[in-house]
């Protein structure tokens, strides 16, 4: 099981380094690693596990942060209530974003990265509709469209596979600045 001590932080070259392609059948080392990128985010969004562990909770982690160049990360969005059905959780392996809105869309509050043991304020501007094609670890292909949170979820994790950090993204003149069509995702 992954612990904070295994997350790689701002700095290290890895996080600016473009992640290999996975290959199929994946390894047993590669379906560990799905395992446990998985894991850490059911985990960690157990209050009293995520405590328990002293980890920071997170609903994407992808393999270069455990210094893992390879395009793999796990997703797990949480039901907007109790008891509903995620809107997005799985492996994404090799993930291709085939289309994407022009519309952009950013999280109210920000982003923040487990990698990242700063606070950046201002808004992270992404695409705010994509089509994603990705495998899974059974190396079946996927094609999904994304919207709102999910699909700035997946930006964010596909970025770590790209020598990208979330907060590349912020207006340095000013954080805040939005176009008048930018979502505002709560
Ligand atoms: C938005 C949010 N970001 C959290 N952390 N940061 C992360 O996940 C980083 C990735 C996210 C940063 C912005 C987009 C992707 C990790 N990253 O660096 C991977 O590359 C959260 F923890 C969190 N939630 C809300 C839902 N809650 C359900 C119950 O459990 C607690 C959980 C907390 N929402
Ligand atoms: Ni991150």
């Amino acid at each position: 099981m992954f612990l904070m001590k295994d997350i790689v932080r701002d700095g290290d070259p890895v996080l600016r380094q473009e992640a290999a392609d996975v290959t199929f059948p994946l390894s047993a080392e590669d379906q560990q690693l799905a395992k446990d990128l998985m894991e850490y985010l059911v985990v960690s969004q157990d209050p009293e596990q995520c405590k328990k562990y002293g980890l920071r909770a997170g609903v994407g982690l992808a393999a270069p942060q455990v210094g893992v160049s390879k395009k793999m990360a796990s997703v797990l969005v949480p039901a907007p209530e109790e008891g509903g059905k995620s809107p997005f959780t799985d492996v994404i392996i090799n993930p291709v974003i085939v289309s994407e809105s022009v519309q952009m869309g950013a999280l109210t509050e920000g982003e923040g990265c487990l990698s990242v043991d700063r606070d950046v304020p201002g808004f992270v501007p992404r695409h705010d509709r994509i089509t994603l094609r990705y495998y899974d670890v059974n190396g079946e292909k996927h094609q999904v469209r994304l919207k709102n949170y999910p699909a700035i979820v997946c930006q964010h994790e596909i970025d770590h596979m790209h020598r990208t950090l979330f907060y590349d993204h912020i207006n340095k003149d000013e954080p805040f600045a939005r176009d008048d069509d930018m979502v505002m995702i709560e």
